[in-house]
């Protein structure tokens, strides 16, 4: 019988979050880097860019990928001839080596995890506690998969049952065209059928943790009924032309998994779990030797890409401290424009409490009138940083509190994926926009933020106002002051048929 001790287990997974907070899987990287050299689309192609560059960027400076460093997800096998030292739970242990790597002095993570989904929704500030999933299987060993799974991603998790004759495809593609771009394309969407609603829920979580092959796939062709389809729906998905960040364009997937198990003869449950940029997991298995620990990829598998163009194609330049309204008018969907000056920062806590706020008639600790607000929650800054890294979270969320924040005299929202038409509609009706940053190039936006101070509401920890002062934040325009928008018009553009069986 092997004997794990717990302490090996604590620093297996606290090592391993800590890596998969810094460094991009290299299997991921590697389509990544083949989608950002087939994609024609110019938006998508940036903000593609934008994240590969953020990804080296996040590799050297040894900080996370993306600000949302996510709810940790364990899946462990236990061998049946092993066994865990001591009298600790492993979801202890586990929690334990969250509270670690997440209040990591050298590389601290940011805390997103609430207390009390219903209520309160109090931040626990270490991230704790962490979703474990145990099995017990044959052999002597515990396998661990240890994965950060972001919100914007998992928010897009779906399941249904179908009858049993019905096309799990065509549900997907028809589910995945209606998802919008919250969950950070182009990533992975994973399938599970079969088994029980949880059962298929699981087998979708467990497989988008395989290691991506659809090069291997689209290379060599399909030697399965699974893999044929896998190759269909990746062919189907990305026909869709909802690209890099919803933008429009040819990578949406850069893979597709398919995981099944038995099931009722009146039932095809089907669970549809997308994983975003921050492919986000690492495989250990302990033997009872001691801890695993993961040797950081080369810095070559980090291609040096630069985005922001210069010259006659450099991109507008905004100052924020003097914006108005007819400078607003002026932009177009999809171009890029380079903020400079004070901005405000705030997001899902925030927005609901000042509209609670102002709700009781009373004053809001800053004024709103002409203002820039991020919807972002920063990862806490080490040493010299200003702020860690900063990307944006989904707008879609604020949408029913921007009525409250136009008629504040907000001029400019900053966040990503896709608004509403009643949003949208309010943003023409005010004569404002909305921009988004790239979701996932969150060292690469924080690299902008030259000043950060906390302004109001420290209780809602990430989530708090602050005011950031930015230098040439690259964004770009996604619904304008004539109320078009980038996510309607850009995969409108690029949706096409998926080529034939034969051509694919
Ligand atoms: O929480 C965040 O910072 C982002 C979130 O994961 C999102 O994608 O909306």
């Amino acid at each position: 019988m092997t004997l794990i001790r717990p302490d090996d287990i604590v620093e297996s997974v606290r090592s391993a979050l800590q890596y998969i907070s810094i460094y991009h899987a290299p299997d991921y990287l590697e389509r990544l880097v083949e989608a950002w050299h087939g994609e024609q689309s110019v938006p998508a192609k940036n903000a593609i860019g934008q994240i590969l560059e953020s990804a080296r960027l996040a590799a050297i400076g040894r900080r996370p990928i993306c600000q949302d460093t996510g709810m940790v997800t364990v899946f462990a096998r236990l061998g049946q001839g092993a066994r865990i030292g001591g009298d600790r739970p492993l979801d202890q242990l586990i929690n334990e080596a969250t509270r670690l790597a997440y209040l990591d002095a050298g590389n601290p993570l940011r805390a997103s995890m609430v207390r009390d989904p219903l209520f309160e929704r109090t931040n626990t500030r270490d991230n704790t506690p962490a979703v474990t999933h145990v099995e017990l299987v044959a052999g002597e060993t515990l396998e661990l998969i240890v994965a950060a799974k972001g919100g914007g991603s998992e928010n897009k998790a779906r399941f249904t049952v179908l009858n049993p004759a019905a096309s799990v495809e065509d549900w997907v593609v028809e589910t995945v065209a209606g998802l919008g771009a919250g969950w950070c394309p182009p990533g992975v969407i994973s399938i599970g059928v079969g088994g029980s609603a949880e059962k298929a829920m699981l087998l979708g979580k467990r497989a988008a943790l395989d290691p991506i092959d659809m090069g291997r796939l689209l290379k060599e062709g399909p030697s399965s009924r699974i893999e044929e389809m896998r190759l269909d729906l990746y062919h189907r998905i990305n026909g869709l032309g909802i690209g890099a960040q919803g933008l429009g364009g040819l990578a949406t997937v850069v893979d597709v998994k398919v995981a099944t198990y038995p099931t009722h003869a009146a039932s095809k449950p089907v669970a549809l779990i997308p994983q975003c940029a921050a492919n986000r997991h690492a495989h250990l298995t302990l033997t009872g030797e001691g801890p695993v620990h993961l040797a950081p990829p080369p810095l070559s598998a980090f291609p040096e890409i630069t985005t922001v163009a210069a010259g006659a194609d450099a991109p507008r330049r905004v100052n924020l401290d003097t914006l108005t309204k007819e400078e607003v008018a002026g932009w177009k969907i999809g171009e890029t424009l380079l903020l400079s000056g004070r901005l405000l920062t705030g997001r899902d806590a925030a927005h609901k409490r000042i509209a609670e706020t102002l709700a009781k008639g009373e004053d809001l600790p800053v004024s709103l009138k002409g203002r820039a607000i991020y919807y972002v929650g920063p990862v806490d800054p080490v040493g010299d940083e200003v702020v860690g890294p900063a990307g944006p979270t989904t707008a879609t969320r604020m949408d029913g509190f921007t009525d409250i924040m136009l008629d504040q005299g907000v001029l400019a929202m900053i966040g990503k994926a896709e608004r509403g038409a009643a949003t949208i509609d309010s943003i023409a009706r005010h004569g404002a926009s909305y921009l988004v940053a790239v979701g996932g190039a969150a060292v690469l936006v924080a690299k902008a933020v030259r000043e950060a101070r906390l302004l109001a509401w420290e209780d809602l920890g990430m989530e708090a106002i602050r005011e950031f002062v930015v230098e040439d934040m690259p964004v770009t325009v996604a619904v304008d002051a004539a109320g078009a928008s980038v996510h309607r018009e850009g995969p409108a553009r690029w949706r096409r048929p998926a080529p034939a069986p034969a051509e694919a």
